[in-house]
């Protein structure tokens, strides 16, 4: 049976053959923000006591409504005053409600890092990123070959990117070792069945090298999650619909930040 991975790949794949057909790279040539310096979203949370970094995110598969009213520009900028690490911005419109222009807005209210939050299947996207003013792209092992991905973080890093490799399982993060990436993230959620265990991230820690920086996401809640993962050696903690369900992402963000940082 066809998962919802299958489907959203499937349909970016459409997505992405179409808007190449449309504009061709000389049109995303022209964007001033290729030019930028981008910010290290690794260092920053190498140097970070509580390594949040807040998701804006409208809707999911699986959550039809988070918070479909506030504006991305207010949002993120809640989460920088937060002292959150960075935020990831969903740019997935079918499936997540997001779009470039929330990363482009976002690029103009913060001077911290930004993550695009996409499926990124083809080298087009990531030109995008960066012209839309990402700091970091997302590349998910479950929907690429460890050729892809290599060839993909080749092209990121010589943009000024960095490169956040999702995994879910063992042999995922096994046959990604030697690409290169700076970050390597375990999804607590398995983008196929949408069950939420942070077990992964603990059965999966101590194979990630260390001059990778580890980062946990999703399904994570309290504060105890946080403290129990980082004596896992995780630096990084992705952070979406616990702040964006409530009225004020940033304020749940500095609240949940400034626990963090007194533990
Ligand atoms: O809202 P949560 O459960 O805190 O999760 C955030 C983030 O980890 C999640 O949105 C995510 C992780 N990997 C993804 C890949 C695509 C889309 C979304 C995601």
């Amino acid at each position: 049976m066809a998962t919802i991975l299958d489907t959203i790949v499937k349909h970016k794949l459409t997505e992405v053959r179409l808007k190449k057909e449309l504009f061709n790279i000389s049109y995303l040539e022209q964007s001033s923000l290729l030019k930028r310096k981008c910010f290290s979203l690794s260092e920053t949370l190498k140097n970070s006591k509580s390594g949040i970094i807040a998701e804006h995110k409208r809707r999911s598969p699986s959550k039809p409504s988070i918070n479909q009213k506030l504006l991305v520009n207010e949002v993120v900028l809640g989460y920088q005053k937060a002292g959150a690490c960075g935020s990831s911005v969903l740019t997935d419109n079918s499936f997540f409600g997001g779009s470039l222009e929330d990363l482009q807005l976002a690029r103009a209210t913060t001077d911290f890092p930004l993550l695009r939050k996409d499926f990124i299947i083809d080298e087009y996207q990531i030109l995008e990123a960066k012209a839309h003013g990402a700091d970091v792209i997302l590349l998910i092992a479950a929907i690429l070959s460890p050729l892809q991905i290599k060839n993909f973080t080749n092209l990121a890093n010589q943009l000024g990117l960095e490169v956040l490799l999702e995994v879910h399982n063992e042999k995922e993060l096994q046959e990604n070792l030697n690409a290169q990436v700076q970050l390597i993230g375990v999804n607590n959620r398995n983008l196929k069945t949408f069950e939420v265990s942070t077990q992964i991230s603990k059965e999966l820690a101590q194979q990630i090298p260390n001059e990778i920086v580890k980062i946990s996401e999703s399904g994570l809640k309290s504060v105890d999650d946080i403290l129990e993962l980082r004596t896992y050696g995780f630096r990084g903690f992705l952070i979406g619909e616990t702040f964006m369900k409530t009225e004020n992402p940033g304020e749940s963000a500095e609240n949940f930040i400034k626990e963090t940082e007194g533990n």
